[in-house]
Formats: structure tokens, sequence, C-alpha cells
């Protein structure tokens, strides 16, 4: 095929920081002719015709009513990524526009980023580093006693494609493992890997010794974990959440870890990201904060464009769509 005839793909600027990879360009322009923001705005009355897809990488470009009103012949926005929070479902659908995500590309790399925030709490690695590089450095490792991941009970909130495979990994770890779904019991993932389902979330809040936190953000669970929830955590038990940062209520979250209502927390997402410098969060010393690096593998990265192409591709030749997202 010429390339004049392949369908236009709207991406963000290609280089910068905030750029498509290289690699990631490469792969869609194999089916897609790549308008950047740039070129569109540049010359927007040529360009919002050719485009019928946008390409969203780490939650950009923006998709608001003024985009969308401009792409009159846009079809389909796929989304590099599982969690489409940022995204308005039903104004989206309100111009006949679908939208995808790569729920299964992301799986195994966010599971990976759940377990080395449990193991790195659980075992003090970031002090760990840091007692190595301190000047006076003294190495008694009774001092920095951690706790044992091996056997303990995980409780994880959200047994999708993403908790379910945070379960295969506890598995290994010999840990007892719980699950809370908010509409869901998946019996099936349960055998697979022994997990118990607690109906009630507040009976796996009172029983785990790490609780991680894996579900989408919808206005259902923003701030599911408040005051209230952790206070029914136990004091030794740590918090995980690579989900996103708006399902914790983070004043509720300072107060517990100061006041020592729960041992520890470890994050991948916060809210907002990134946080404040001054943010009461970053000021304590009983938490693990990493920057969103869930799907941050050059694997993951690759296999998320892979999704959202096949999704688009679908879209456009009229075939199921593998991983569409429907407004509520
Ligand atoms: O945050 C990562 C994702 O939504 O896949």
């Amino acid at each position: 095929m010429a390339e004049q005839e392949l369908p236009g793909v709207l991406i963000l600027d290609i280089g910068g920081i905030h750029g498509v990879l290289p690699n990631i360009v490469a792969l869609l322009q194999k089916h897609f002719r790549l308008i950047t923001m740039k070129e569109f705005l540049e010359n927007k009355k040529e360009m919002s015709k050719k485009i019928q897809s946008v390409f969203v990488f780490e939650r950009r470009p923006t998709i608001d009513q003024e985009l969308l009103e401009s792409l009159p012949n846009l079809k389909v926005i796929a989304n590099s990524g599982v969690g489409v929070d940022h995204l308005d479902l039903k104004m989206i659908s309100n111009f006949g526009v679908k939208v995808t995500n790569t729920p299964h590309a992301v799986a195994d790399t966010t599971a990976d980023i759940g377990m080395a925030l449990m193991l790195a709490s659980a075992r003090r690695l970031v002090e760990g580093c840091q007692i190595v590089i301190s000047p006076d450095t003294k190495y008694f490792a009774v001092d920095w006693l951690g706790v044992e991941v091996t056997r303990a009970t995980l409780g994880i909130i959200g047994m999708g494609n993403i908790g379910y495979k945070v379960a295969q990994r506890a598995k290994a770890f010999e840990m007892k493992i719980l699950y809370h779904n908010r509409n869901q019991r998946k019996k099936e993932e349960e055998q697979a890997v022994g997990a118990h389902y607690c109906e009630k979330m507040e009976d796996l809040l009172q029983q785990s010794d790490f609780v991680m936190l894996a579900l989408n953000l919808t206005p259902e669970t923003c701030k599911l974990i408040g005051k209230r929830e952790l206070g029914l955590m136990k004091p030794t038990a740590t918090l995980i959440n690579i989900s996103r940062g708006a399902v914790i209520d983070q004043d509720a979250l300072v107060e517990a870890l100061q006041k020592k209502v729960i041992m520890a927390a470890a994050l991948d997402v916060t809210d907002p990201e990134p946080l404040p410098r001054d943010h009461p969060l970053l000021k304590l010393n009983n938490i693990i904060i990493t920057p969103h690096i869930g799907t941050a593998t050059v694997q993951a990265i690759r296999m998320m464009a892979e999704e959202a192409i096949a999704n688009m591709l679908a879209v456009l030749n009229g075939q199921p769509i593998p991983s569409e997202v429907f407004p509520k």
C-alpha cells in the first residue's frame, strides 16, 4: 500500500522525554501514516481529515471536546495501557468513537512491580541501599530487621489480569492469598492459585500482612481506602498500590503512617504524579514511592504498542475488537 493510503494516526510529537519512542514509531509506521501533534496543529485543515485514530501514550495527548470536534473521521482512540481513567468515555462515545486499551500487555510487568514493592518494603531494601552509601555506615543488620514475605498473608483487592498475575507470583512464595473483587468472584482463578475469596473487603483488610491494590480507578473506587479501612488493617501490615493514586485517601494514609496505624506503604502511583516536593508522604521513612513505572519495561512498551495496533486495525477494518472499553 502506498504511504498516502495508510490510515492516519495522531501521535505525540516524536522525541523529547514524553515523545513516542523510536521503536514504537517504527511499529506504528508499518500500518499507519503517523501525524504528530505538531504537524496536526500546523496544518489542521488538511490533517484533521486524515486522522482516523489517536494513539494515546502515557496519557497524552489530552482528549478533550475541542480535539474530538476537530477530527471528523476519527474512529478509535487506542490507549496504550490498561487504565482509562484519564479518558471521558461517555463524551468520546457521544462522538461515535471507540476506545480500546491493552490489558494483556501490562499484566506481567505491573505484577512484577507489585512484587518488587512488596519485597523491597518488607526487606527494607531502600534503607539498606542508603546505609551502604551513607558515610557513617553501621552494618548492624539487627537494627534493620525486615519481615518475611514467604508464607505471609497477601490480600489482593481487584482480581483482574494484574491481580491474578500477582497471585500467581505470590503462590511461589507460599503466601496465603486472599482476594476481594467488587463485582465478580473468580472461581477458576481462585482454584488455580489457591486463593480465598473475601466477600467483604473488611475481612481481607483485617487478615492481611500485605494488602495489594490492583483495581481500576472509577468513581466507585475513588478513595476506596480511607481512614476506616486503614484502621482495620494490622499495625504490622503494609499497603501496596499498583493501581491509581486516587484509590487511596492520601491524607488518611499520611496520618496512618505517621501514627503507625499500619507499618508501611509502597506505592507506584500517587495523586498527583509527581507529588509536590513538600508533600507529607515524601517526609515519611516508612514508605517507598516509585514514579508509576508499572509498565516501564522495553518489552511491555512494545507489547502495548502491538496490542494497541491490533485494536486500531480491528476497528478500522470492521473486525471484532480485541480490547474495547465501554462507558459505564
Ligand atoms: O498505568 C498503567 C496502565 O494503565 O496500564
